[in-house]
């Protein structure tokens, strides 16, 4: 089918809505979709009055979604245990069969406690309404449930929320803000404390690493649009993911990363080690001598390798077949160069996204080693609640899923932009240089909101 005008496809999925209003033995979840011409997402999203809102754009380009509403939403707000969690993801993937029906979503970094209101310790949502960019193919996707009880009133609010689709309009110029205040915490002083705590000799023996985070507030008068901000990021780091979610006009959390967690076909499981940073140079020479040094430190590739080797050992009990890049490259950003090593693995048969995300999230990339004591030490000292910080998100379905390392991370509400940005902790770390990684880390962000 060649793509159609918004309207058109609009009107085929309607008329289509209303043969199947009344039809019986279908899917428990119908998916009904048309080909669209391209549109600009992230300004469709920012113009549409519907919520959950949620954007996600791949690493490698080739794939891109704006969605809205929702057909199903799994929202973990108080204590929930991992059986709970494994349960509905299962039942979840038994329902469909369908290559095409994917639950977006994300998992807090620590979901052994509160979260921030409405994102909740775990919440995946099927949209309603979903445009996919699939390489060339542009799609208007339509989820609704086919259960005899609900399906005509499923089809009911499934064609008055194509009808309450707004055109994209432009998104509003960016504009630097002013912001009234700033807040870094741990503040400068404690964050000096905490390094030295975890480099201690005798602390390190036992947890050779945490990754400390830092909060940094800035107070601000303006109304931000969440998506006018990640379409600035995402011009300036394009090799990264980018994704949002929002879930009403409270709050939104975006992000530009660059770290997978991890990509699954089937049992084909492709991760990364990406931990170690130094920054960008000012000339070609100066970048790759930079790039170079970065290879040759030892408290980088410490970091890195202590991130790797963990992968794999997580990996080798879930696996036929593990097998991870030796040597680093060097990962390029905008204002920062990362190490970086890819891991690839054939999962057994039976291991699910679930399995995965308790196994691998959150990697000593964002968390530490050994987890449990690096995870305790975070929660009782780091002194905020990170959220969905370093959370994982990404999709899933039963055939493939892809989830990304919630760094780089902002969470937008009235008044306040709060941004993250944490440090891989290791013998060797000094509070100075690890306090201006986290700078460093902010740089890009801060440079689209803030005259510098
Ligand atoms: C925890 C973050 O970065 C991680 C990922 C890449 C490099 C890192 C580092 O060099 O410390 C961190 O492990 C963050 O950006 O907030
Ligand atoms: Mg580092």
């Amino acid at each position: 089918m060649s793509a159609q005008p918004l309207a058109m496809a609009i009107q085929s999925i309607v008329d289509k809505l209303n043969q199947v209003k009344h039809s019986s033995a279908l899917e428990p979840i119908l998916q009904i979709s048309a080909d669209v011409c391209p549109l600009p997402m992230l300004a469709w999203l920012s113009a549409q009055q519907t919520f959950p809102r949620i954007y996600w754009h791949g690493r490698d380009k080739t794939e891109e979604v704006a969605a809205i509403g929702s057909c199903y939403d799994f929202s973990f707000e108080d204590d929930v245990d991992d059986n709970t969690l494994a349960e509905t993801y299962h039942q979840q993937c038994m329902l469909s069969n369908n290559h095409d029906i994917r639950y977006y979503g994300g998992v807090a970094f620590d979901r052994t406690i509160p979260c921030w209101p409405e994102f909740g310790r775990a919440r995946f949502v099927l949209p309603r309404i979903e445009f996919r960019r699939s390489g060339d193919q542009h799609r208007l996707i339509v989820n609704l449930k086919t259960d005899p009880e609900v399906l005509a009133q499923e089809c009911d609010s499934a064609i008055a929320a194509l009808q309450e689709l707004t055109p994209a309009r432009p998104l509003p110029p960016p504009h630097k803000l002013t912001p009234m205040g700033r807040c870094d915490r741990p503040e400068y002083n404690r964050w000096k404390e905490l390094v030295e705590q975890v480099t201690n000799k005798k602390f390190n023996q036992d947890t050779p690493k945490v990754v400390l985070s830092r909060l940094t507030q800035l107070e601000v008068n303006d109304d931000i649009d969440p998506w006018m901000v990640l379409a600035c990021w995402q011009a300036r780091n394009p090799n990264s993911f980018q994704f949002g979610f929002q879930f009403s006009h409270e709050r939104a959390f975006i992000s530009c990363s660059p770290e997978r967690l991890y990509r699954r076909c089937q049992q084909e499981l492709y991760t990364e080690a990406l931990a170690g940073t130094t920054t960008r140079g000012f000339t070609p020479e100066e970048d790759s001598q930079l790039a170079q040094a970065l290879l040759d430190d030892t408290k980088n590739s410490h970091e890195n390798q202590l991130v790797r080797r963990h992968i794999v050992d997580t990996l080798n009990p879930l696996s036929n077949y593990v097998g991870a890049e030796e040597r680093p490259t060097v990962f390029k950003l905008n204002h920062i160069q990362h190490l970086h090593r890819s891991i690839r693995a054939e999962l057994r048969p039976g291991v699910t996204d679930f399995h995965l995300l308790q196994s691998l999230h959150p990697t000593p990339a964002v968390g530490g080693l050994p987890r449990h004591s690096a995870m305790s030490f975070i929660r009782q000292r780091e002194g905020y609640m990170r959220g969905w910080y370093a959370g994982a998100c990404g999709y899933f379905n039963k055939y493939e899923s892809e989830f990304s390392v919630a760094i780089r991370s902002a969470l937008i509400e009235p008044g306040r932009i709060n941004l993250f940005a944490g440090a891989g902790i290791v013998a060797g770390s000094d509070p100075d240089t690890e306090w201006q990684e986290l700078e460093n880390k902010l740089a890009t962000i801060m440079s689209i909101l803030v005259e510098l």
